[in-house]
């Protein structure tokens, strides 16, 4: 079923602490983009800024497009873990992902002047992994780019708002 615009629970309102530079709605010159579900699929609509272009200024950039699908794929597999869970997210006891794998494939020029969509579907499961096959569209519903996007579940040192690697040994 569709959420319509004002219903909508955004995954990244729920990831308290999430500093991340495409997904974290408390890092301020991050891109903030938000995500939600649209039935089995999970959908992400983010408006371009001129500065997110190419070497041409109509053009989006390839590692902006890879940031949104990046973080789009890997808040999705938490969502996803949350809602298997039966939990709002961001409720409880925290379920953290991180981007192993990403694959991005452009087929088409993105325009910029208007916002872009991914779209997100589940692939593969397990307790551990999860992978989404992600598309990306520009914003006259050209499919500019199809994406995989690998999450690995990870320890919830990663959701320290003070940082990892202190929970690391630095010989490891
Ligand atoms: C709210 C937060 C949202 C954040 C969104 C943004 C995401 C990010 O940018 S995160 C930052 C970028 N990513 C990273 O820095 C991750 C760095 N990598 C790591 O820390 C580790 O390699 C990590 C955590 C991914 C996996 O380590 P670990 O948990 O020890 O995995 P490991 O036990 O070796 O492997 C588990 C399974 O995953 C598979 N796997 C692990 N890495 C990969 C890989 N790169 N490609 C394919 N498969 C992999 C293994 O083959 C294994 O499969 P199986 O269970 O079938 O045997």
């Amino acid at each position: 079923m569709s959420q319509s615009e004002l219903e909508r629970t955004y995954f990244q309102d729920g990831l308290h602490g999430n500093h991340c530079y495409g997904c974290g709605a408390w890092n301020d010159k991050g891109l903030q983009i938000k995500s939600f579900w649209d039935g089995d699929e999970s959908v992400c609509i983010y408006q371009p800024k001129p500065h997110h272009s190419a070497m041409p200024p109509d053009v989006m950039n390839g590692g902006t497009i890879a940031a949104i699908i990046d973080c789009h794929g890997v808040c999705s597999a938490i969502a996803d873990a949350y809602r298997t869970e039966g939990r709002e997210v961001g409720d409880g006891e925290k379920i953290w992902y991180a981007t192993a794998s990403l694959t991005v494939n452009y087929r088409k020029p993105t325009r910029i002047d208007g916002p872009v969509t991914a779209r997100a579907r589940l692939t593969e499961k397990t307790d551990k992994k999860t992978m989404f096959e992600v598309d990306f569209f520009s914003h006259d519903g050209v499919l500019t780019c199809d994406a995989s996007v690998l999450s690995l579940r990870v320890p919830s040192e990663w959701a320290d708002p003070t940082g990892l690697f202190k929970h690391i040994d630095s010989n490891s």
